[in-house]
């Protein structure tokens, strides 16, 4: 009888090694391409091609909008409070951008959720103050003479709850198993990442995804990112539910501000963990 009909699978305990695929293809747990996922094509779609020509504009209608100051609101800022300090250019800008933050927050928070029922959390745990704030940062990568000796973005862990993140190019890759694997782009799917705060409120259970992004030589490539984060005055420690005698908590109680202040002051670290520097001792 063909191995493919026997029903040795019921007992495996470990993946044989003739199922298992080349580490550049394995599908890997952590970063997913999810489909199906309730925010319409056409909207991903009218999204990308909105901040397309949002980059495509000339260099003086983007000059209005540039600003190396991190702390200005004009970074995109996704809630109604910032609306008015959003581009009028292109003119469904307000329009587009504000729908779709609304559907990929929806989104987020039913992630969440499933996030709660697969570890034993309450519904609605990331409901309110751990998912307040929501961004979004649009990169736009030109096509690039010489990929290999370039990054897009370098590697590192993102210090939010969660991440979405649409691309309709290649070129988010993820490190695992020692060494950088790439995420498919999947037509309308969205990649979320676990990011520093799932880290910790899971106790270690989900681990946040070193990622970059390479460029190409041949097209431009645009990625849409929503970062959902905790309020700043809130505090992140290990979920009660998942801390007992025999799961002791793995990290410290801190305070969100605290916690993305030390990121921020590091991001030029390449090999900064701000996660470690939270970490209990055994
Ligand atoms: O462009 C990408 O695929 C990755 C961007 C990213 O990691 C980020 O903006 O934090
Ligand atoms: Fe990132």
């Amino acid at each position: 009888m063909s191995i493919r009909l026997s029903s040795w699978s019921k007992e495996a305990q470990v993946v044989p090694a003739n199922y298992v695929f080349p580490p550049e293809i394995r599908p890997g747990d952590l970063a997913a391409p999810v489909i199906n996922h309730g925010v319409s094509e056409e909207l991903m779609d009218d999204t990308m091609s909105l901040f397309k020509e949002f980059f495509d504009m000339p260099v003086e209608d983007k000059a209005a909008y540039y600003s190396e100051d991190k702390s200005k609101s004009f970074r995109l800022y996704t809630s109604e409070d910032h609306i008015q300090s959003w581009p009028e250019k292109p003119a469904r800008y307000r329009e587009v951008v504000g729908t779709y933050s609304a559907e990929v927050r929806k989104l987020s928070l039913r992630i969440l959720d499933l996030i709660c029922e697969g570890m034993g959390i309450e519904m609605g745990y990331f409901a309110d103050e751990l998912s307040k704030i929501q961004s979004l940062v649009i990169n736009h990568y030109p096509p690039c003479p010489n990929p290999s000796l370039v990054l897009g973005v370098r590697g590192h862990c993102d210090p939010n709850l969660i991440t979405i993140l649409q691309q309709d190019v290649y070129g988010l890759q993820i490190f695992k198993g020692e060494q950088w694997v790439g995420v498919e782009s999947l037509p309308h799917a969205f990649v979320i990442n676990i990011a520093n705060q799932l880290e910790m409120i899971s106790n270690g259970k989900l681990k946040s995804v070193k990622h970059r992004a390479v460029t190409n030589s041949s097209i431009a490539r645009t990625s849409i990112v929503t970062f959902i984060s905790p309020s700043r005055e809130c505090v992140i420690e290990p979920a009660k539910a998942l801390v007992s005698v025999c799961s002791p908590p793995l990290f410290k109680a801190v305070r969100y501000k605290e916690f993305s202040d030390t990121y921020m002051a590091k991001t030029h670290d390449p090999n900064s963990t701000v996660v470690e520097s939270y970490k209990l001792q055994a």
